[in-house]
C-alpha cells in the first residue's frame, strides 16, 4: 500500500499554531516542494540511515523524511511545536525511528547523522550551515535565495565572495531549486532556494583555518580593488604585520586581479604565503 503523505494544512490545523515570522516560522505548504526535498538527497545516493532536520515546525517535512529514512532526528526550538511533533508522530517516536529534541540548533549537541534535509530558520541559517558543513555529510538545505546564490557562486560570478570560498572548502555546492514565497505560510518577504552539498576534502591545505577565514574577510571588504591594494589596505582586519612583504612575495599576475576572480585554491596559496612572510598577529 502506498503511504499517504500528511497534508501540511491539516498538520498546521492540528498543531493549532500560526507561524511567527519573528521566530523564523515559515512553514512549507507546497506539497510538490515538500515531496522534492528528500529526493534531492536520494537521487544522488545520499545515505538515509539517519537524517537530521533542523526546525521541524509542524512536521510536513519530517513526515516526508520519515518515509525515506531509517531514522530521523529533529531539533526544534519552539516548545509547543516540539511537543506537537512528539504527539503527531507518537508511533515513529515509540518505534525509535524519530527523535524530537527540543532545543536551539546553534547550541544543542548535534547527533552523528548521515545527512541533513532542512528548511532552515533564516535568522540563523549561516551559523547552522557552518555547523553542519564540517561534519562531512550531504546536506539539502533551504535558504534565502540571495544567501544560497552567494554560497553556490564560483570565481567570476557576481555573488562570489567569502561565503562561497568558505562553503567550497567543505563541499561542492549546487543550487537545485528556487522557491517562491507562496510555497510558505506565513510567506517570507524574499524568495528562497534549495542548496545541495556534496562533502569532499579540499584540494588544498591552509596553515590555520581561523587565519584563512579572517584573511578572506579582509580581502573581500575591498573586492573592487586589486588584490595588491586589498592585501595592503586591510592589514587592520587580517592582522598582518607586513602586508607589503606578502604583496612582494606573491605572484604579480594574481596581485593585479580582483578578489572576485581568485579561486579558493589561489586564496589558500596566498594565505600560506601571508602566514609565512606577513607576520600575522595570530602566529
Ligand atoms: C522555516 S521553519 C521550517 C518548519 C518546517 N520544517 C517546514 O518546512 O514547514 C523553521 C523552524 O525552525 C524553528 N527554529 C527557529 N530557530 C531555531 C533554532 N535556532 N534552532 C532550532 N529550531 C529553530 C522554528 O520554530 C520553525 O519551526
Amino acid at each position: 500500500m502506498t503511504r499517504q503523505a500528511r497534508d501540511p494544512d491539516a498538520l498546521r490545523a492540528r498543531a493549532g499554531v500560526v507561524g511567527d515570522p519573528g521566530q523564523d516560522q515559515h512553514f512549507l505548504v507546497d506539497d510538490r516542494v515538500l515531496d522534492r526535498l528528500p529526493g534531492y538527497l536520494t537521487e544522488v545516493g545520499g545515505d538515509t540511515s539517519h537524517v537530521l532536520e533542523i526546525g521541524g515546525g509542524t512536521g510536513a517535512l519530517t513526515d516526508r523524511l520519515c518515509a525515506v529514512a531509517n531514522s530521523v532526528t529533529v531539533i526544534e526550538r519552539d516548545a509547543r511545536l516540539a511537543s506537537f511533533l512528539r504527539e503527531e508522530f507518537a508511533t515513529e517516536c515509540a518505534e525509535g525511528t524519530l527523535t524530537v529534541i527540543e532545543g536551539d540548533a546553534l547550541e544543542a549537541e548535534l547527533p552523528s547523522v548521515t545527512a541533513s534535509v532542512s528548511n532552515l530558520p533564516y535568522g540563523a541559517s549561516s551559523e547552522i550551515a557552518f555547523r553542519l558543513l564540517p561534519r562531512g555529510v550531504p546536506l539539502v538545505l533551504m535558504f534565502q535565495r540571495e544567501f544560497a546564490e552567494r554560497m553556490a557562486a564560483g570565481p567570476g560570478d557576481d555573488e562570489y565572495g567569502r561565503l562561497s570560498v568558505t562553503a567550497n572548502h567543505y563541499a561542492d555546492v549546487e543550487l537545485v531549486e528556487t522557491v517562491p514565497p507562496e510555497a510558505f505560510d506565513p510567506q517570507p518577504a524574499v524568495e528562497s532556494a534549495v542548496l545541495r552539498t556534496a562533502p569532499r576534502e579540499p584540494s588544498y591545505s591552509v596553515p590555520d583555518g581561523e587565519f584563512f577565514r579572517t584573511f578572506l574577510k579582509a580581502i573581500f571588504t575591498q573586492r573592487r580593488k586589486t588584490m595588491r591594494n586589498a592585501v595592503r589596505n586591510t592589514t587592520h582586519i587580517s592582522g598582518l604585520d607586513d602586508g607589503d612583504a606578502v604583496v612582494d612575495a606573491a605572484d604579480e599576475e594574481l596581485m593585479g586581479r580582483r578578489a572576485g576572480s581568485v579561486s579558493p585554491a589561489e586564496f589558500a596559496q596566498l594565505t600560506r604565503l601571508a602566514w609565512e612572510v606577513g607576520d600575522p598577529d595570530t602566529q
